[in-house]
């Protein structure tokens, strides 16, 4: 199980195709020359690999920086329909995403290519204008942080674009430009933003447009139109690796040769780290409450409080068992300790065991945030 038949490579299943920015973090994590990588068309695509132990791990699209949270993602945590009771978060990877419109630019001189390269993408001679075509195009530096003004100016002539395709968490993220540039120009939602690329290279018209990265705008053969089309300079995504908490699902040791490299973002050593020292690991546990008892939300949280366990997020999503009804999502510094009572975040939990619903535990990671932007 979780393993590639003859080569004996344990699978990596991410939210594909190719040149999304989810393939970009699952190679920030796992080495191409030790793992197959297997893109898959959605993000269930991907609880079900590592679910059913096809996949050893899976990588996701957790939130990004500007526009919160993905909610496909949370959904498929909150499992209304207990299709993925062992999955469980491994491992974070944060990625900078800088956007980028991609099409078909009728000016293009295939002779002005850009120089640009990404391990283990293969990224070289992709397509990119140096000047600016537009005229009256707000072009603010970093120095001028106006959120309502665009950080980038199309590099080529837009009047032809008449559909974009993206992520739906793209819109959110490149709003300024989008409002500016192509105001009330149809939007349509495919699964990732590499698809809308890989949408945009099939259409022979030449009139449709992807927000995608600069990777996809060479897989796919595509011009860049513009550049840096996100709100926010800062913009980032993070994302989750999963396992299945199954033992079917192999162990890094047992499905690959010795002396392998094993991800920094594998689960901590099992069953129970002796160490104390759980500050830099986060731990996702979702929980429901009677909404008919007030307070049950404030008594819940402050278990939290009592262990001295910070929360570095919180999320709701619809119960799925009564309208207004909420599952609750919790993120905080700490970890749950395997086979054991002792620790901050067990005891916790076992107290919330008293106050909510339900809870379930979804994972304890290694904290990869670094102290610039520390949570
Ligand atoms: O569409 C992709 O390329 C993805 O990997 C998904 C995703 C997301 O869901 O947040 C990842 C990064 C960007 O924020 C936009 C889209």
């Amino acid at each position: 199980m979780g393993e590639s038949n003859g080569v004996n490579k344990p699978l990596v299943a991410f939210l594909g195709p190719k040149a999304s920015y989810t393939h970009q973090a699952t190679l920030d994590v796992f080495d191409e020359a030790k793992y197959i990588l297997a893109p898959q068309i959605g993000i269930e695509d991907v609880f079900s690999a590592v679910q059913s132990g096809h996949a050893h791990r899976g990588v996701v699209p957790f939130e990004n920086s500007s526009n919160g949270s993905v909610v496909f993602t949370l959904d498929l945590f909150a499992d209304l329909y207990q299709k993925y009771p062992d999955i469980l978060v491994c491992g974070e990877a944060y990625i900078s995403v800088q956007h980028c419109l991609l099409g078909r630019d009728p000016g293009h001189h295939p002779h002005s290519l850009n120089q640009h390269v990404r391990p283990g993408l293969g990224l070289t001679n992709v397509k990119e204008r140096e000047s600016p075509l537009s005229s009256g195009a707000v072009t603010p530096t970093t120095k001028e942080p106006v959120p309502s003004k665009p950080r980038a100016a199309p590099l080529a002539d837009l009047s032809k674009v008449k559909k974009i395709y993206s992520h739906p968490q793209a819109w959110g993220q490149c709003k300024s430009f989008l409002n500016t540039y192509l105001k009330s120009i149809e939007r349509q939602d495919v699964s990732s933003t590499s698809k809308a690329a890989q949408l945009v290279a099939d259409d022979e018209s030449g009139t449709s447009a992807a927000i995608s990265s600069i990777v996809a705008a060479k897989v796919c053969g595509l011009d860049i139109l513009a550049k840096g089309i996100e709100d926010r300079s800062d913009n980032t995504t993070r994302f989750f690796v999963l396992q299945n908490r199954s033992p079917l699902s192999p162990s890094p040791s047992t499905s690959v040769s010795a002396g392998t490299h094993i991800p920094a973002t594998e689960p901590p050593p099992q069953p129970c780290d002796p160490s104390p020292e759980t500050e830099n690991y986060k731990t996702l546990i979702s929980f429901t409450v009677d909404h008919a008892n007030p307070g049950a939300l404030a008594h819940s949280l402050s278990v939290f409080e009592q262990f001295g366990l910070n929360l570095t997020s919180i999320n709701t999503r619809p119960s799925g068992v009564e309208n207004w009804n909420y599952i609750f999502f919790v993120e905080i510094k700490g970890r749950k300790l395997d086979g054991s009572a002792e620790g901050a975040v067990n005891k916790a939990l076992l107290d919330l065991g008293k106050v909510c619903r339900g809870w379930r535990w979804l994972g304890s990671w290694e904290n990869r945030l670094t102290a610039a932007g520390s949570r």
